[in-house]
């Protein structure tokens, strides 16, 4: 048999060779059976209890009673680089993400430096990740007020390939990453509209009421979780959202934005906020939400006074309200889950002040998202297949990319493996490839579902705690 022609891409460095397992998840429910991988494709699924004999002569893997599921596709990252890879970067980010059985990243335009607002910075991203990715990474460009109303600017980022934009509705914390109001949001979309390309938005609104000097005085108890609660209330998100209510209509068929798309990032608040979604949805706006890993796994209950490593935006909730975003998944009215990967210096989470208005906000969870969703949501009964397509069919599609996301003939032979019933404690005992594992809120908790290998268009990129000797993602380009 042939090899593939760079043969350090790839633990089993093969052009043609099956992968055997008696849980294979597809789109038409999990087989027994075996997908035959062909320069770097799916060439087929078949179904059967007995193939050994059918792959025999041929390469193959038999992962026996293992899982085999699409990669999971993560389309809310902040890999950081260039410019902040003391925070992270796409060697460590995508390496994490291999051995966590992510196999595409959708970096997000803020955190680096420059932000990727501009064709100029789209370029610079595209060349600080060469031979450093470990998965597939596309980049969402930035929609900030200084290129809403230049079409022409934002046509020319969309050419240069970003696969869509995000936008802030608050202060995003990073000074060349300002926020946008719903009239810009309006605008991004109408240009957006031509390429069937998303507008991804943070959906938090600052009232007015609110200036930000007054909203960190007098603060004493600035190590209480309560405080930093109080300080982003769910009616925060649920302005956002009815501020987006008219800019969601123009998505509607016969609107302004006609052929556009509005996404709502890490939807926190399972009350009105999502009420409102609903209401948007059924009147038949091109609406979609996510939301996160660490809004399913924990409530405000959990979370010690000081532990900076829960700070996040929108924050973490109630416990109420965590079995809400549950049942809304399950329901079917949140459509997929992402990472928010944020992660940033540790220096800057504050550990020794436990500071919460001044600790920098972000869950650092890239590695750990595939067991966490899985081990919390047992206790709902999730299924395979909806985990799939949570965290890869439906991201894949937001992204625009049909080529993945699914185990079907045709597809990049894009796969995690992984060993759902096996338990581990997440501490110095597992592998662990985080950049910064201490501020990882799920460091000290113990997980079921461990990733054995994973597959990124047909190369083994990860297999039993080894990475493949070279980095061969490549960076995904929308044309
Ligand atoms: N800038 C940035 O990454 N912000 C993210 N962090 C967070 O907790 N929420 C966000 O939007
Ligand atoms: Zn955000
Ligand atoms: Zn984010």
């Amino acid at each position: 048999m042939m090899q593939r022609s760079n043969s350090e891409c790839s633990l089993f460095p093969h052009e043609q060779f099956w992968i055997l397992s008696k849980r294979i998840v597809t789109p038409d429910g999990v087989i027994s059976g075996a997908v035959e991988v062909r320069g770097g494709n799916i060439a087929s699924v078949i179904e059967g209890d007995d193939l050994q004999s059918s792959v025999i002569g041929g390469h193959f893997l038999d992962y026996g009673d293992a899982v085999v599921m699409p990669g999971l596709v993560d389309v809310h990252a902040h890999l950081d680089e260039p410019g902040k890879t003391e925070w992270e970067g796409f060697s460590t980010g995508t390496r994490a993400a291999a051995a966590g059985g992510l196999t595409t990243l959708i970096d997000m335009p803020l955190n680096s430096v420059p932000s990727t607002v501009s064709v100029e910075t789209l370029r610079l991203k595209v060349e600080a990740s060469k031979e450093k990715l470990h998965v597939d990474v596309g980049f969402w460009g930035g929609l900030v007020p200084e290129n809403a109303f230049n079409e022409s600017a934002l046509d020319s980022l969309m050419e240069a390939g970003a696969l869509g934009l995000k936008a802030f509705m608050c202060p995003s914390g990073i000074n060349d990453f300002p926020m946008s109001n719903s009239t810009h949001i309006k605008e991004g979309l109408v240009a957006l509209a031509k390429y069937n390309r998303p507008l991804l938005v943070h959906a938090e609104l600052v009232p007015d009421s609110h200036s930000s000097t007054q909203l960190n005085d007098g603060i004493s108890d600035v190590r209480s979780y309560a405080t930093y609660l109080k300080t982003r209330p769910a009616s925060w998100e649920e302005a956002a959202i009815r501020d987006l209510q008219s800019a969601m209509q123009e998505t509607r068929v016969g609107g302004h934005a006609e052929g556009a798309h509005l996404h709502i990032v890490h939807l926190s608040d399972a009350r009105a906020s999502l009420e409102l979604i609903k209401d948007a949805k059924s009147s038949g706006a091109s609406l979609s939400v996510e939301t996160c890993p660490h809004y399913l796994a924990f409530s405000s209950d959990d979370i010690k006074d000081g532990d900076t490593r829960f700070k996040c935006a929108p924050p973490i909730r109630d416990e109420d309200n965590r079995q809400n975003l549950w049942n809304a998944l399950l329901e079917g009215h949140i459509d997929l889950v992402s990472s928010d990967h944020s992660p940033s210096a540790p220096e800057l989470k504050l550990f020794g002040e436990g500071d919460f208005m001044r600790a920098w906000g972000g869950i650092s969870s890239l590695q750990f998202v595939l067991p966490v969703t899985w081990s919390y949501g047992l206790k709902h009964g999730i299924t395979l297949t909806q985990l799939s397509k949570w965290w890869s069919e439906r991201p894949a599609k937001l992204a625009g990319q049909d080529q993945k996301g699914a185990i079907k003939t045709g597809n990049h032979a894009d796969f995690v493996v992984w060993e759902p019933e096996m338990e581990f404690e997440l501490d110095e005992s597992h592998n662990i490839y985080h950049r910064h594992p201490n501020i990882s809120a799920y460091i000290g908790t113990r997980l079921s579902g461990k990733v054995l290998s994973t597959f990124v268009r047909g190369n083994l990129v990860f297999s039993d705690g080894e990475h493949a000797p070279k980095a061969c993602g490549v960076p995904i380009l929308a044309k």
